[in-house]
């Protein structure tokens, strides 16, 4: 189904904003956090504005969240998100260590109208790293715990739209649901996309999710929703090495050492089938005292960013467009020389409609000075490219069910 098929078969949250009703809010304020430390907080900050209209409403709201994945480092407790929360909200709002046990339910209850409570990290319930259809996730205990609890479901975490987990999909199957507003947005600006068609529509596929991308950009191409496709960051290594060959060591060893050989091949396809609608690197910068651009043939070490010919190139691809989306930083963008491809081609995007998405491609969109230029800045990273390919979410299979059974 087509998103603004989606989008008119969705309530949005005015249907659940009741004063005294209990809503519980799935938002995705996942942050990169290094050393306890949050680094980024754009995600904090676009969901800060559904928690004040539920609380401005009068509504009750209970915020499901999730930071990280068991085992990692970034695995932390809420507590650290709170402060973030309050201060985009410019009020307090409550954290409870607990999910779905009896202080969690406690706390649940005693709410007053306008306030908000956040749950403690959802994943640190082993059930709901488990992915499962909605009608078994609708059996667990977090469901079956807090869904008699509250009124409506709101889900707003466009970011984690893309899991089969029981707070993502289990809650619509049991209780009547609307879309947040960031969910809402997202799919309204990638519609554009698609309504487009792919005429004057052009992707920038940079960043080290090479899998990922790939099977994003088969999607795309596929189903013509975009007319040029060019390449930076790992993904451009595979699609170089698939292009011109393996004579060169270099950027082979890279796409090796990260286990991409299987990959090489699809992109390989990829170019027998599309090739006039894709872009490859034709140089590569690297780090020689400094940074200095070698041709494709001539790279000897790790290739750092695009190199200047590749970028004037692919600059002339933007000109030609209208909706340029870009997803993944074409560079190494954490050293300043090697970010110059990134910035410079987000420049020239940021004169068209830009889409972008992802943690680091938002960081070069500051950096760059186009964060306020774009049309669209996606919060989610895998969610925004497979959404771009033409997935199916399964928080949207799971709400369109609840709209259909529930009729708000
Ligand atoms: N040539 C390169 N050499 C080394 N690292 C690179 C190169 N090109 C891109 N990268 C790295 O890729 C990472 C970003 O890729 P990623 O796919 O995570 O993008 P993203 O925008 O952060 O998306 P998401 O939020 O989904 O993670 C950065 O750390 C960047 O330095
Ligand atoms: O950062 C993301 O992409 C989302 O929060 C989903 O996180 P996950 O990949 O750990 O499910």
């Amino acid at each position: 189904m087509l998103l603004n098929e989606v989008l008119n078969q969705l309530p949005n949250i005015n249907k659940c904003l009741e004063k005294g009703k209990i809503l519980i809010i799935r938002i995705d304020i996942n942050s990169p956090i290094i050393n306890g430390k949050i680094i980024d907080d754009y995600r904090i900050r676009a969901h800060s504005y559904t928690l004040r209209l539920a609380s401005d409403a009068g509504a009750r709201a209970v915020v499901l969240a999730h930071q990280g994945r068991p085992g990692q480092d970034d695995f932390t407790s809420l507590e650290v998100h709170k402060p973030y929360i309050e201060k985009y909200l410019e009020r307090p709002i409550k954290f409870v260590d607990d999910i779905i046990g009896p202080e969690a339910r406690r706390q649940i209850k005693e709410l007053k109208d306008g306030e908000i409570l956040l749950l403690e990290n959802v994943r640190m319930l082993s059930e709901e790293v488990i992915e499962k259809v909605p009608e078994a996730q609708a059996e667990t205990m977090l469901v079956k715990k807090l869904a008699p609890l509250a009124d409506y479901y709101v889900f707003d975490g466009f970011a984690v739209a893309h899991r089969s987990q029981p707070s993502v999909v289990g809650f619509p199957m049991v209780m009547p649901s609307c879309m947040g507003p960031v969910f809402e947005k997202e799919l309204r600006a990638l519609s554009v996309v698609f309504e487009k068609r792919g005429k004057g529509v052009v992707l920038l596929a940079g960043g080290a999710k090479i899998p990922d991308t790939i099977k994003a950009v088969e999607q795309l191409l596929k189903n013509g929703f975009v007319e040029k496709v060019a390449f930076g960051g790992l993904v451009g290594f595979v699609f170089a090495v698939a292009r011109y060959g393996v004579l060169n060591t270099a950027l082979k060893q890279e796409v090796e050492k990260g286990g991409y050989l299987p990959y090489v091949e699809r992109a390989r396809q990829l170019l027998s089938k599309y090739g006039e609608k894709i872009e490859v690197p034709v140089d590569f910068a690297i780090n020689q005292n400094g940074r200095i651009d070698v041709d494709v043939f001539s790279l000897a070490q790790q290739p750092l960013d695009i190199g200047k010919s590749t970028t004037m190139q692919y600059k002339e691809v933007i000109d030609q467009a209208e909706v340029a989306i870009f997803s993944g930083p074409m560079g190494y963008i954490e050293d300043e020389r090697f970010a110059t491809g990134t910035v410079e081609l987000l420049r020239a995007a940021a004169k068209k409609k830009l889409i972008l998405g992802g943690g680091h491609t938002i960081l070069a969109a500051e950096k760059a000075g186009v964060i306020d230029k774009a049309f669209h800045v996606s919060t989610g990273g895998r969610a925004f490219i497979s959404t771009i390919g033409g997935e199916e979410m399964p928080a949207v299979k799971a709400l369109l069910t609840s709209a259909a059974k529930f009729r708000l």
